[in-house]
């Protein structure tokens, strides 16, 4: 499996499960996707979520009705606590077209990552599904770690392009870009403010 970050802005997602693992999936998915989710039962926090819940049986449905409820779909998640279903839904996913994530049975052609997101980055931690504790344990540590990591960024942006104006040596300027992340100081500094840290570095390093 390879990393991919896809825009998902007008794309349909179909989430099957109305329990904390659906639920899960449907919140990382609606900040921009179109999301369906079909379930027998919701838990209740799926009312404040941008989503459209359409309230089925699947142990009732038959395969014509399931692939119709998957037409135009772009990624179907099975999140069901029944392994059988997730299977059978990830088999007419594939039918489909569609791309497939199990929560639950026999692997599909995706897998939902942690994510640690600021503005100005984005990190995304799997296990390839061996150990799902492991990438939420270093989504905490990296929250906790690098509150700053935004500003950081913006900062080395900024004096990125005061090098390029100055220094003409392109080893020299990478030199510097890196000692500047090493530096603890300007990780402290940038608690103060954006602008004052920038300042500070500029007087150490430029
Ligand atoms: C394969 C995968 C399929 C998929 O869903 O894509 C999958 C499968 C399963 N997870 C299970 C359990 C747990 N999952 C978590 C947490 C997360 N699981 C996520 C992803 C994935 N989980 C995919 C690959 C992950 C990877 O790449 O390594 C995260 C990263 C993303 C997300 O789901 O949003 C999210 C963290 C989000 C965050 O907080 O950052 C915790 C930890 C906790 O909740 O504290 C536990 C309890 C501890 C444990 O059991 O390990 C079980 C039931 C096992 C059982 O019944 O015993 C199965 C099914 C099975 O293994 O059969
Ligand atoms: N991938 C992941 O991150 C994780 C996966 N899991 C696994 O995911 C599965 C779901 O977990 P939870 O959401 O906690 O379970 P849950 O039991 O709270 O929710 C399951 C949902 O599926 C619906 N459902 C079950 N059978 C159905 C059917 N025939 N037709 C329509 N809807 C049906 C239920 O109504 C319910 O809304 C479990 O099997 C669990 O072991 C658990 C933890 C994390």
């Amino acid at each position: 499996m390879v990393p991919l970050i896809i825009d998902l802005a007008g794309r349909h997602v179909v989430i099957f499960g109305g329990g904390a693992v659906g639920l899960r999936k449907a919140t990382y998915f609606c900040r921009e996707a179109e999301v369906t989710v079909v379930s027998r039962s919701f838990l209740p926090e799926f009312s404040g979520l941008d989503v459209r819940c359409l309230e089925a049986d699947l142990s009732d449905m038959d395969d014509d009705a399931l692939a119709v409820l998957l037409d135009g779909a772009f990624l179907v998640v099975a999140a069901t606590s029944d392994e059988e279903t997730n299977n059978h839904i990830g088999r007419t996913a594939r039918e489909a077209g569609a791309l497939f994530n199990n929560a639950r049975g026999d692997g599909g052609d995706t897998l939902i990552p942690s994510v640690v997101r600021g503005e100005e980055y984005l990190i995304a931690v799997s296990t390839g599904g061996a150990s799902p504790a492991v990438p939420r344990f270093l989504r905490e540590h990296l929250e906790a770690a690098y509150p700053y990591l935004d500003a950081m960024i913006r900062v080395e942006a900024r004096l990125r392009d005061a090098l390029k104006q100055t220094v003409p040596d392109q080893a020299k300027r990478a030199a510097v870009l890196r000692a500047v992340l090493h530096d603890p100081d300007a990780w402290t500094w940038l608690a103060d403010g954006e602008d004052r840290a920038y300042e500070r570095i500029q007087e150490r390093y430029m």
